[in-house]
């Protein structure tokens, strides 16, 4: 056996070509841990016509971010420039919870190359049952398939971890500094919603997103911020301001400068590059908010790998 310890970074995963959108969104919809549809019996079949119907409309939007989701390439950058940090006692492998590489080839992988500690790293900072909650419970069903021949230590949140902070505050001075006047900008945090049923049933998933806005903002007290969130899918009740409410609310009140800050998600994928950056802007635009812009994402920055680096050297 290797003394090295594999590092498993768990992120959501999109589809990789416009065909993959269909079965990416069935993969998606037929999770219960994300989604519960009537009776676990009939989920698949309401996922199948919900993922056909739903992909229609969505293939459009990965079209104009270039056909596919880049989850998987950025992700891949994460894990080879953790790998390079960490140094030779480690190795950085991805599973993705609704598209390739999936949990189990990645085990295959991790197995076939002789290790049998895992720290299992989620790349969501803020924890919920729909995310991370989902993705450790597949890994532990993978787990128990492969014969529980593996140790798993789990990186469960970082929402409050110094360089995370410290990396989101880089990207938010960045965002500033493009402004002509930084004291007329409104800043907009924008976390991907959750229907409010997780949280009224104990999900931590707001109090996080919350202390992550606190810590941030102690570093830019002359700032006026907001939070809002986006991304709904279906009927219910989801956590409110929505992004889009809010961006109507500052339009309608004036607002001409604008910095939206996507939460919640680490990498590139399709809410930043197709919900924020053509649907909201065009939005803003026609209320006049006349300069609006976004945050980068995280991806691979150095400060982020460095975050990474140290919750791995800390995971028990
Ligand atoms: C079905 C309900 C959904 C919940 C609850 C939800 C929570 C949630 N999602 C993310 C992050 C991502 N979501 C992504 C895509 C995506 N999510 C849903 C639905 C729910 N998400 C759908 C239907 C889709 C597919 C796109 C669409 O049809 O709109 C992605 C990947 C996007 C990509 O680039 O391909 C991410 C990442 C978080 C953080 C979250 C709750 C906290
Ligand atoms: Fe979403
Ligand atoms: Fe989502």
């Amino acid at each position: 056996m290797s003394e090295k310890t594999a590092v498993l970074l768990l992120q959501m995963g999109g589809p990789d070509s416009l065909e993959a959108v269909k079965p990416f969104l069935y993969n998606l919809f037929s999770d219960r841990d994300i989604i519960r549809i009537g009776p676990a019996f009939v989920q698949p079949l309401i996922a199948r016509f919900i993922s056909l119907r739903r992909s229609r409309k969505v293939v459009e939007y990965y079209r104009q971010i270039g056909g596919k989701s880049p989850l998987r390439e950025l992700t891949d950058q994460q894990a080879g420039e953790l790998e390079k940090v960490l140094g030779a006692n480690y190795r950085c492998f991805v599973a993705m919870r609704y598209w390739k590489p999936d949990t189990r080839e990645a085990l295959a992988a991790i197995r076939q190359e002789g290790f049998s500690r895992i720290i299992a790293l989620s790349l969501y900072p803020h924890y919920s049952r729909a995310t991370s909650g989902s993705s450790f419970n597949e890994l532990e069903r993978a787990r128990t398939l492969s014969g529980k021949s593996f140790f798993v230590s789990y990186v469960r949140q970082f929402f409050d971890h110094p360089l995370y902070i410290a990396a989101l505050a880089e990207k938010i001075e960045q965002g500033l500094s493009q402004f002509s006047d930084r004291n007329a900008v409104q800043l907009v945090f924008s976390a991907h919603g959750l229907p409010q049923s997780f949280i009224d049933s104990g999900d931590p998933y707001l109090d996080h997103i919350q202390a992550t806005v606190r810590l941030v903002m102690e570093r830019f007290k002359d700032v006026t911020h907001h939070l809002a969130f986006q991304s709904r899918a279906g009927p219910v009740k989801w956590l409110e301001p929505s992004t889009e409410e809010m961006i109507r609310t500052l339009g309608e009140g004036g607002c001409k400068s604008l910095l939206m800050v996507p939460l919640s998600f680490v990498s590139d994928h399709i809410e930043t590059l197709y919900e924020i950056d053509i649907q909201y802007r065009d939005e803003a635009a026609a209320l006049g908010i006349t300069d609006f812009r976004r945050t980068e994402s995280l991806n691979a920055t150095p400060a982020f790998i460095q975050c990474l680096a140290e919750l791995v050297r800390g995971a028990r």
